[in-house]
This record gives structure tokens, C-alpha cells and sequence, in this order.
């Protein structure tokens, strides 16, 4: 029987999965495939902390004796950051290699010259893991949804974000307890930062919004904020209103721009991603004809990473069918629903309408509606709340909580 045999990058949370699902799924691979999946090496950064069974696999933290390795069906990269992993892949397809990578810091910024250097040397790219983890949102985009344009994305695409805040409110722990959990089960990355200050969304936006709509939303475009200044109390507050803090991307198409926003937001049980807890992950994709569709998931954690990066394996024969870019669609005035807004009082001076205000909510806040056209600097202060809220039930609130 053939052998396909696959060059591991990385041996943490994401490549240790990698393999034992390799191992645990070998027959049903076979069957799928008609050839045994091979593990020929695995490159780490630090050697000693290392130990693989099986001594056929090489082991090494040099990558030229990697790359020496012969017959090389796929490389899989499941290392952080940029580099070195953007000049090992392109390395790889240079050789002729497959690859499939786990790393959307990577791919938000290197994936387009991965994949027309990729076309050039007529191997295939798999990124299912970038995205949603074990959510088949990349594949639903680009095999499932061709002849749909897409006219925006809406989601939970940080598991450990989400895991935090779930966490601080039904558990009732600290940010930093929360956080450490998030750490011990392998959400979060080795540099927290990325996933607690919303950059890790915000590269899985940028990855989504190139795959959507064939680039990138401008900067000036784009509101970016994790959930750092989230406190216990607005947690609990809000909470005693039936609201909930999401970390939410949002990728609008509109007319001549593409505008991002990845931010906290509050959510009713009226709106679909308020269930949305944990490590899960949801993506929510308007569609000009099947409607919204959304994907909900595992968003974070081993197996569900390693899921993605198996199906990709075994999707590769099928990589070349590119989607077709969608310049030609975006949101109608009349389909942008209202928003509601929740600002600190002393930014009523800043908003141009004063008749978007609708009410106070406390001593502190004031509730107002559609904030969209307002400067970024007045959004990065407020808070939008998803789904709605009983305005005249929370309105004579005599309680107040501090929001910026
Ligand atoms: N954890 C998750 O839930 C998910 C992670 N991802 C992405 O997958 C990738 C891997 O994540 P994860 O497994 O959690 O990360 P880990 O920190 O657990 O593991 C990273 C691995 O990469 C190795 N590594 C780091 N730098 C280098 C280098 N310069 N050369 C060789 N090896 C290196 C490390 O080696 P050593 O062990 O020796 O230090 C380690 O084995 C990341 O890009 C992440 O964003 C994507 C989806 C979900
Ligand atoms: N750190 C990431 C892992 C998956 O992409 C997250 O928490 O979502």
C-alpha cells in the first residue's frame, strides 16, 4: 500500500493532536485515502522537552534535517507567529510539498503569496485550523458557498476569550483565574496577549474577509479591542439585566469598503450567539441566497484543532478549485438593522445626533441607538448590545455600573 508521509511543525497542544489522531484514525484513513498516513519527522524549539515513542519518527530541532527528509507528501505547521514558520512553508512548496497550517497569525498576513506560490508549483494549501478550530467555516466558504456571495460575517472566533468570560460569570472566577484555566486546557496561545486583546480574532477576521471577499477590511476601517477592561462587576451587572459580554468580529461588506469590528459587545437571549459558551466558537454568514448560516463549535483545544487539520489531509486532492472573488455585493441600507448602544454619560458631548440618545440606564449611562456612522474613538467607549433589550424594563434602573 502507498504511504502519504507528513513532516510535523511543532509538537505542542496542536501537534501532539495532530498525531495521535493520525494514529487513532489510521484505518479510517486508509479507507478514505487508500494509503497509510505516515509521521516521517516533527521539528521542535527545544529538543529536551520532547519524547516520541515510536523511533522511526525523527525528532529534531534542526530544521535542515527536517527539510533532508526524503519523500515528503505534506508539511503541517502547528508553530506560533510569522516567522519562522512563513519561510518553512514557502521552503515546502518550493519543494513540491502539500501543506496545511494551524497558524492564522501566519496566514492573515502571508496567506495570499502562500497560496498564489502554492498555484504556481501546483501543490495544495489547507487552512480549515486558522479559523473556528474544529468549525468547518473555511471549507463552507470556499467549496460550499460559490454561487452565494456573502454579505457578512459575524462570530465568536476566540475560544479563550470566550472561556474567560463565561467563566468570570457563571463560576464566578478572576480574569487571571480564568485566563490560567484557559492556559492549563490549551486554548490560549503561548502569548496570551494576542487572545485576550482581541488580535487573535482579528487575525481569523482578516483570513475570513480575504476568503469572503478576496481582501482585507482597510485599516481605517477597523475597530480592534479584547476584553482586558472587562471588570466582575460590569460582568455581574449586566448579567442581572439578562445581557451577556461577547467578544464579537463583525466584517461588513458596504458599499466601496469592507469595515471590521472585534470587540466586546453585550448579547440578549434573543440573539443566536447569547448560547455561544466557553471554548466554543460561532460563525454566522449572511448569504444572498441560502440566508444566514451558522457554524458553532469547538473553537479552541487539541482535538477539535487536530479535527481540522486531519480533514484538510484528507481534502487535499481537491484544493485546486479556487472560490471566485465577490466584489459585486454588500449589506442594503434597509437590511443594516438597528443598533443599540449602552456609553459612559460623559460622551454625550461627542455624539453629533442627541437624538440617537433614548434613555439613561443608571446614573453613569445612557442607552442610544445606532452608533455605526459615529467616530471609532465615541465606539471604542460604548457598548453595542446584540439582539435587543426591554428598554422601558431597564430604564428606571436606579443601579449603575461604570463602562469606560
Ligand atoms: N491551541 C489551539 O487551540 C489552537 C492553536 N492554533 C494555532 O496552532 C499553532 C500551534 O498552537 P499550539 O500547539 O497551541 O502552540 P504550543 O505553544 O502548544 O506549541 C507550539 C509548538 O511549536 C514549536 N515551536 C515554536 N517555535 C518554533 C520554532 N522556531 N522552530 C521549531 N518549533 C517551534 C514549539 O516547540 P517547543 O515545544 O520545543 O517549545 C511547540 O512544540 C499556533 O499557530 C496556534 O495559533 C490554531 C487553532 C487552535
Ligand atoms: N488561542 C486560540 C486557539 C484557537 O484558535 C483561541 O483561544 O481561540
Amino acid at each position: 500500500m502507498d504511504v502519504i508521509r507528513i513532516a510535523l511543525l511543532g509538537y505542542g497542544t496542536v501537534g501532539k493532536g495532530v498525531h495521535q489522531t493520525i494514529q487513532l484514525q489510521q484505518e479510517r484513513l486508509q479507507t478514505l485515502l487508500g494509503k497509510r498516513v505516515e509521521l516521517a519527522g516533527v521539528l521542535v524549539k527545544n529538543i529536551n522537552k520532547h519524547h516520541i515513542e515510536d523511533s522511526s519518527v525523527l525528532l529534531t530541532d534542526n530544521c535542515e534535517e527536517l527539510f533532508s527528509l526524503g519523500n515528503i507528501h505534506v508539511v503541517i505547521d502547528a508553530i506560533v507567529g510569522r516567522e519562522p514558520g512563513f519561510s518553512y512553508l514557502k521552503r515546502a512548496i518550493q519543494n513540491g510539498t502539500h501543506i496545511i497550517t494551524a497558524n492564522k497569525e501566519l496566514f492573515a498576513h502571508h496567506g495570499r503569496e502562500l497560496k498564489s506560490l502554492a498555484d504556481e508549483k501546483g501543490v495544495s494549501i489547507g487552512y480549515e485550523a486558522t479559523v473556528g478550530a474544529g468549525i468547518p467555516i473555511i471549507q463552507t466558504l470556499s467549496k460550499l458557498l460559490q454561487v452565494n456571495k456573502v454579505k457578512r460575517i459575524q462570530g465568536i472566533l476566540n475560544g479563550t476569550s470566550n472561556f474567560i468570560l463565561s467563566s468570570m460569570r457563571e463560576k464566578g472566577l478572576s480574569f487571571q483565574e480564568a485566563l490560567k484555566e484557559a492556559q492549563e486546557k490549551g486554548y490560549a496561545e503561548s502569548d496570551p496577549g494576542n487572545d485576550i486583546e482581541g488580535r487573535d480574532a482579528y487575525f481569523k477576521a482578516l483570513v475570513l474577509s480575504d476568503l469572503a471577499y478576496g481582501k482585507k477590511p482597510e485599516e481605517e476601517h477597523t475597530l480592534l479591542k479584547g476584553i482586558t477592561d472587562i471588570t466582575i462587576e460590569q460582568i455581574n451587572y449586566f448579567s442581572s439585566l439578562n445581557l451577556r459580554f461577547k467578544h464579537v468580529a463583525e466584517i461588513v461588506k458596504a458599499p466601496g469598503k469592507i469595515s471590521c469590528a472585534v470587540r466586546p459587545v453585550l448579547v440578549s437571549p434573543e440573539h443566536p450567539l447569547y448560547q455561544v459558551e466557553y471554548e466554543q466558537n460561532a460563525i454566522a454568514v449572511e448569504t444572498t441566497i441560502a440566508g444566514r448560516i451558522t457554524l458553532q463549535g469547538l473553537g479552541a483545544g487539541m482535538y477539535p484543532t487536530a479535527s481540522a487539520v486531519i480533514e484538510d489531509l484528507v481534502q487535499l486532492e481537491n484544493q485546486h478549485s479556487q472560490p471566485v472573488w465577490r466584489e459585486d455585493v454588500h449589506l442594503e441600507a434597509e437590511e443594516i438593522e438597528q443598533s443599540l448602544w449602552i456609553l459612559p454619560i460623559r460622551l454625550e458631548k461627542q455624539l453629533k445626533d442627541k437624538k440617537k440618545i433614548l434613555g439613561k440606564l443608571g446614573s453613569k449611562c445612557l442607552i442610544a441607538k445606532n452608533l455605526d456612522e459615529e467616530s471609532l474613538e465615541l465606539r471604542d467607549h460604548a457598548l453595542e448590545v446584540l439582539g435587543g433589550i426591554d428598554l422601558p424594563q431597564i430604564q428606571g434602573l436606579q443601579k449603575s455600573v461604570k463602562i469606560s
